[in-house]
């Protein structure tokens, strides 16, 4: 099977058994197209840890990924008999179980600051999810909130990256979504033909500097994937979760 995520991931259909977990390995819990999830990975691809993953079925989700998690969602980790869900506290979980390769910064007020930041950056999220929601096919309004978070997102860039002079906890909050850009302004309905353009410089600077980033290329997918997968879930309504790979 490709594998797209730069790790060894296996994916499971409805009624696969689990394979069992060994004791000191660790495994993540996955969805191939899932931004959220998207963070965990690329935190693990720097970070250079072995972790295996499981890519989950969350249209049909099997029993043994309900009964580890309350919530459904993925990402998940687990690791001798222990699950962390929800990405952010996943990363910094493995930053604190994997200090030598810490990502976050030991600085309390910068390390409050690489939080502050993941915060101010949640507009490009909302924005991004607000073209995938609309129903009527007038994109007037998901443009301008778009336009806004684009704005704020190049004036929240000081330096090459979020995190610094290096990619950091801030970045891998937020690239999911920029990589996911291209296949929103596909679309021809939308009439945008690219984000987030030339109106913003720094932004479109550091989309190119991350996609040169080792960790970023490992784990990177295709636009062509991410626009066939945002079509079946959004459009069609009924995600196809292993898109034939
Ligand atoms: N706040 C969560 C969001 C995770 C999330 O929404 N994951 C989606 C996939 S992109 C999911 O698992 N959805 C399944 C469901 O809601 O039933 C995080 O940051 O981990």
């Amino acid at each position: 099977m490709a594998n797209f995520e730069g790790l060894n991931s296996i994916t499971l259909n409805p009624g696969d058994e689990l394979p069992p977990l060994a004791a000191g390995r660790m495994r993540l819990y996955n969805m191939r197209f899932c931004p959220f999830a998207n963070r965990s990975v690329l935190y693990i691809s720097k970070k250079k840890l072995p972790v295996e993953v499981i890519n989950v079925n969350l249209k049909e989700k099997p029993d043994w990924f309900v009964q580890r998690n309350p919530l459904g969602k993925v990402p998940m980790i687990e690791h001798d008999g222990k699950v962390v869900f929800e990405s952010l506290v996943v990363n910094e979980y493995l930053d604190e179980l994997f200090p030598e390769t810490a990502i976050l910064p030991t600085d309390p007020y910068e390390r409050a600051q690489q939080k502050i930041l993941v915060e101010r950056l949640s507009s490009v999220q909302a924005a991004f999810f607000a073209f995938m929601m609309n129903k009527d096919g007038d994109y007037t309004q998901a443009i301008e909130s778009m336009e806004k978070a684009l704005a704020n997102a190049e004036s929240l860039l000081v330096d090459d990256f979020y995190g610094g002079k290096t990619t950091g906890y801030a970045d891998f909050a937020v690239w999911p979504i920029f990589e996911r850009f291209p296949a929103i302004t596909l679309n021809p309905k939308i009439g945008v033909k690219e984000f987030p353009g030339a109106k913003y410089p720094k932004l479109s600077a550091y989309i190119e500097r991350m996609k040169q980033q080792p960790e970023v290329k490992a784990v990177m997918k295709p636009v062509e994937l991410h626009e066939k997968f945002l079509k079946s879930a959004w459009i069609e309504k009924n995600p196809d979760y292993n898109l034939g790979i």
